[in-house]
């Protein structure tokens, strides 16, 4: 176990002040998760650190090695490229802004040394996800199309359809068989589910799909699509992504480029696809970096503990989740994740729609806050922070008090997150106290006893 968290905090993590932290060892002493909530304390004074990790996207908005520097003093332990964006050259450019900022803070005096942590660098594979166009006139990333409710759609999915913009009338998607393995009334999601199609004729011979729009709203570019339920057929792992891993991880043995640490696979959905991830990441003479399998559908969380056996990690991708089952399920999902990986002594990440109202208010909702203090008490060891925050002219201003506002919960609660096996080996260095030492009931039907996951 302890093995395992040392591989992690190699690549993102500093262990020593929290190895010092002796309120934790007060909080050992729970022996069920009841005893653990009874005691939960708001009074004493919060840890300055604690096992939780923040992951973070690198894009557009944070392309310079100042802002890098700053996510980091705003508690940033772990940068992460998205390989379903941009361009190979982009992110190549991305780990040397990171290299840079690294280098920024361990040659200023005025940081302060627990802020010196190696800083985990994460490249996010594409998997089998499908993705809408581009928007019109190649306009800026924050531009968006609206798509209104009872409107009529097309689809268009021929490889020649990309060159044309997306309007409110026209979509394009980036998966050629896509008009031919939809029936009509089938739903599509669009961006994590916040907008909703309806199947109503698929014309395969004009490589198109004519939909209806149930849930409108704004559309902006290269936004995931989802068909909950259907067998696309594609790849878990395409030969891109790992023909994209093999050039990165090749690239960043350059001392000028930060050096890749975590790979992370959309959709895995079976041990063989970590082994081809972690292959396809390792250069020549240099350790294999960390595989965290991301699960966003049903065949990934079946396979769940044959993905853990080869994994280091897991992904809990609520967004992708949240379309292939019943939105009512995911939470969950969400807790059997982090269950299961604690009791393997294997990091877990929560991601999507964290904190998500910060994109638009400078302070999350107390539903928002209480998420986010939930899973650090479940046991996640990482929060990952994404969705358009990379985005934002503002970038800092709305990106730091994110970042620190899951700062503020985290201490508070998590002395007393002891429940999960791989968060205590993180913190306290030795193998965690098991917390199902005594079998305990609650004595009324717990929420996590609500819907299962199918
Ligand atoms: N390398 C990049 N190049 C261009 N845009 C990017 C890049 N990385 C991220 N973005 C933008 O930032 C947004 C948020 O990133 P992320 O959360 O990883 O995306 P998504 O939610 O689309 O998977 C993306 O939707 C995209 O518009
Ligand atoms: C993180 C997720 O996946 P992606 O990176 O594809 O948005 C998710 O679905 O929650």
């Amino acid at each position: 176990m302890v093995k395992i968290r040392s591989k992690l905090l190699s690549t993102g993590q500093s262990i020593s002040s929290m190895a010092s932290n002796s309120s934790n060892t007060h909080a050992c002493s729970f022996r069920t998760a009841l005893q653990q909530a009874c005691s939960l304390d708001v009074d004493t004074s919060p840890a300055k650190t604690t096992g939780t990790g923040i992951m973070c996207t690198i894009g557009p908005a944070s392309w310079s090695a100042k802002v890098i520097a700053e996510m980091v003093q705003a508690g940033m332990d772990i940068a992460r490229l998205n390989l379903c964006h941009g361009t190979l050259e982009e992110h190549r450019r991305a780990l040397k802004l990171i290299a840079e900022a690294e280098e920024k803070l361990r040659d200023d005096p005025e940081v302060s040394t627990w802020q010196h942590k190696p800083l985990g660098v994460a490249v996010d594979t594409r998997g089998s996800e499908i993705r809408t166009g581009a928007l019109p006139e190649h306009g800026k990333l924050t531009d968006t199309v609206n798509l209104e409710t009872d409107s009529l759609v097309t689809i268009d999915c021929s490889p020649t359809g990309a060159a044309q913009p997306i309007t409110s009338t026209r979509l394009w998607v980036d998966f050629d068989n896509f008009a031919k393995i939809v029936q009509p009334g089938q739903a599509v999601y669009i961006d994590d589910g916040l907008l909703e199609l309806r199947v109503e004729s698929p014309r395969p011979a004009d490589s198109a799909v004519d939909c209806l729009v149930i849930v409108g709203g704004q559309l902006g570019a290269a936004r995931c699509v989802c068909l909950p339920g259907v067998d696309t057929g594609m790849p878990e792992v395409s030969q891109r992504d790992l023909d994209d891993l093999a050039a990165l991880a090749s690239d960043s043995g350059d001392d000028s480029l930060a050096r890749i640490g975590i790979v992370m696979g959309s959709f895995v959905r079976s041990a063989e696809t970590v082994r081809r991830l972690r292959q396809a990441a390792t250069a020549d003479g240099r350790p294999p970096p960390l595989v965290v399998a991301k699960i966003g559908d049903a065949r990934g969380l079946q396979a769940l503990e044959e993905i853990l056996v080869e994994a280091d990690g897991v992904l809990v991708a609520r967004g992708d989740l949240g379309c292939e089952l019943p939105q009512e399920k995911v939470f969950a999902v969400q807790k059997r994740i982090t269950a299961v990986c604690s009791t393997s002594a294997k990091a877990s990440i929560c991601a999507t729609h964290l904190l998500n109202s910060m994109l638009m208010r400078p302070r999350p909702t107390r539903a928002e806050a209480s998420d986010v203090a939930n899973a650090v008490l479940d046991g996640v060891d990482c929060l990952m922070l994404s969705g358009r925050q990379p985005l934002a002219n503002t970038r800092l201003k709305r990106c730091a008090p994110l970042l620190r506002s899951v700062e503020k919960p985290r201490p508070a609660y998590s002395r007393a997150s002891t429940c999960s096996g791989s968060a205590d080996s993180l913190w306290r260095q030795r193998p965690p106290v098991p917390c199902t030492a005594a079998p305990w009931r609650p004595a009324k039907p717990p929420c996590v006893a609500g819907p299962q996951p199918s």
